[in-house]
C-alpha cells in the first residue's frame, strides 16, 4: 500500500515535468498503480488507517506525486451536496470551463508541500472534464465547487504546475494595474 514515504516532495524535478499520456487500454501495471493511488486517498480519510500509517487526510493524488510521470490521478471527495466523487482517471482533460473563477477561502495545500503557503489560488468555478476510468470507460463530468477545485489542482500536477504558482501576489496585482 502507498504511504507518505512514497509521496515525492517539492524540489523533485518530477513535479515540474509535463506527464506523458497513458496508452489505452491501460496496462495491468498502470491500472494497479492508479488503484493503489485511489486506495491511498481513501485510506488517508479513514481515521484508524490514517493514524496507524501517519497519512495526511488527502482528497486527491496525481501520479507524478509518487514519482510516475504519467497522466493519471485519483480523487476521493464529497461535494457540497454530499455527492461522493471517488475515481481514478487516465488522461483527464478539461474540455470546457466557466469564465467565472472561485477559490478555497483558506488557500490550498499539497501532499507534496510540507509548509503552509498563504494566498488564494484562483480556479475556474465550473469545468467539464473528460477522461478514462479504471473500468476503461470514457467519462464526461461537469463539476463545480470543491470537486472542481480538486480536479484542477490534480490536473496542474500533470502539467508540472504547483498551486503556489497561481497565487497572485499583491505586487503582481499592482504591476497589472499599473500597466
Ligand atoms: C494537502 C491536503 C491539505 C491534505 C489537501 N487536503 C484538503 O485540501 N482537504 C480538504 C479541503 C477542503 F476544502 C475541504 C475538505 F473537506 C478537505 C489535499 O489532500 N490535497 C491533495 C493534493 O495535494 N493533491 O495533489 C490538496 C487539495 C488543495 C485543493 C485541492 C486539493
Ligand atoms: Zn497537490
Amino acid at each position: 500500500m502507498l504511504t507518505m514515504k512514497d509521496i515525492v516532495r517539492e524540489g523533485d524535478p518530477v513535479l515540474r515535468k509535463v506527464a506523458e499520456e497513458v496508452s489505452l487500454p491501460a496496462s495491468d501495471s498502470d491500472k494497479k498503480t492508479l488503484q493503489d493511488m485511489l486506495d491511498f486517498v481513501i485510506n488517508s480519510q479513514d481515521p484508524e488507517i490514517a493514524e496507524k500509517y501517519q497519512l495526511r487526510p488527502g482528497v486527491g493524488v496525481a501520479a507524478p506525486q509518487i514519482g510516475i510521470s504519467k497522466r493519471m490521478f485519483a480523487i476521493h471527495v464529497e461535494d457540497e451536496n454530499g455527492q461522493l466523487y471517488s475515481m481514478g482517471l487516465f488522461n483527464p482533460k478539461v474540455v470546457s470551463h466557466s469564465i467565472e473563477e472561485t477559490h478555497l477561502d483558506g488557500g490550498e495545500g499539497c501532499l507534496s508541500v510540507d509548509r503552509d503557503i498563504p494566498g488564494l489560488v484562483p480556479r475556474y468555478s465550473r469545468i467539464t472534464v473528460k477522461g478514462t476510468n479504471l473500468e476503461g470507460e470514457e467519462v464526461t463530468l461537469r463539476l463545480k465547487g470543491l470537486v472542481s477545485i480538486v480536479f484542477q489542482h490534480e490536473l496542474d500536477h500533470l502539467n508540472g504546475i504547483m498551486f503556489y504558482d497561481r497565487i497572485e501576489g499583491f505586487t503582481d496585482k499592482l504591476k497589472k494595474e499599473l500597466n
